[in-house]
């Protein structure tokens, strides 16, 4: 039942990547029972960093834990290629690459070249991160096994059914699914949970875990609808974005901003989003403290 965050990436008001904040927010989220660090995954804007920003951020967290899957993934193979070399030096869990994306109808051979490319370099265990509505591809449980000793996977869609093919194609796979409207099922049913919203409310996500593994489903199913309900108000301003404002309202601490093209928001907005959030806060907060007393 394990809690992944795939960990924003704090910027400074100039677009620079916020060390001190990144570090400082990795180290709440494990007090609070994050269990692993996802880096430079989507919520972390991995597509829009560089290689160099991806090598910072890798240093940054390593000094903090080393409980870490290092996303690689990108358009250049070479540069993925120099990530996987540059990350041997880190005794972390594994390294992760999403597809190739925006280029349409790749062959399914260069999709699964790609990923051995990156598996034949890597002294690390190699997670996919199949996200099929960001990348166009999906990496099923049909095709998953073509992958070279593939470790583990994350699955971002909302069909569980999908989740759990790999799981019947393959019971040694560690399986994550990656949404956030879908935590209780992935917490009760596979591996864990790669969730954004363990980015705020990873003491909401441990509560939730904790209520499963006493048998409290009603609770826990509670807290998943509260949980929806967050989603449906932090999406209307742009989940990327808001995510780190969400931080701020959930945990009482600044984490940096989103950097553009994922714009900060206006405070109009802080202000509406603060507003909409605060009931659904008191509703989880209650049925937190009644779980721990
Ligand atoms: O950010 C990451 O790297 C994650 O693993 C979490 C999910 O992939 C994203 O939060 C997108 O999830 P949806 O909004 O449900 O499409």
């Amino acid at each position: 039942m394990q809690v992944v965050v795939p960990i924003i990436t704090p910027f400074t008001k100039d677009g620079k990547v916020d060390i001190n904040a990144l570090k400082d927010h990795v180290k709440r989220l494990l007090e609070l029972g994050v269990d692993v660090i996802f880096l430079n995954g989507t919520t972390g804007l991995g597509p829009a960093l560089s290689k160099e920003e991806k090598k910072e951020t890798l240093k940054a967290v390593y000094d903090v834990t080393h409980k870490v899957i290092f996303q690689v993934g990108g358009l250049n193979l070479y540069d993925v290629l120099e990530l996987v070399e540059y990350s041997k030096d880190f005794d972390i869990l594994g390294i992760a690459s999403y597809s190739p994306y925006y280029f349409q109808r790749l062959p399914e051979k260069w999709l699964i070249n790609y990923f051995n490319d990156i598996v034949s370099k890597s002294e690390h265990d190699f997670y996919l991160y199949n996200y099929p509505a960001a990348t166009g591809y999906d990496i099923s449980a049909k095709i998953v096994g073509k992958i070279q000793g593939l470790k583990g996977l994350k699955d971002t869609t909302q069909d569980l059914a999908h989740t759990l093919e790999y799981k019947i194609v393959n019971p040694n796979l560690i399986v994550y699914n990656g949404s956030d409207s879908l935590i209780y099922y992935s917490l009760s049913s596979l591996d864990g949970t790669v969730a954004s919203f363990a980015n705020h409310s990873p003491h909401i996500i441990s509560a939730m875990r904790k209520m499963i593994k006493e048998g409290k489903r009603e609770e826990a199913l509670k807290v998943q609808m509260l949980i929806n309900m967050l989603l449906d108000v932090i999406r209307k301003y742009g989940q990327l974005s808001a995510t780190y404002y969400m931080v701020e309202i959930m945990l009482g601490y600044k984490v940096g901003y989103p950097r553009p093209p994922i714009y900060p928001l206006t405070d109009d907005e802080v202000k509406m989003l603060k507003s909409e959030v605060e009931p659904l806060k008191r509703k989880l907060d209650d049925i937190v403290s009644g779980i721990y007393g």
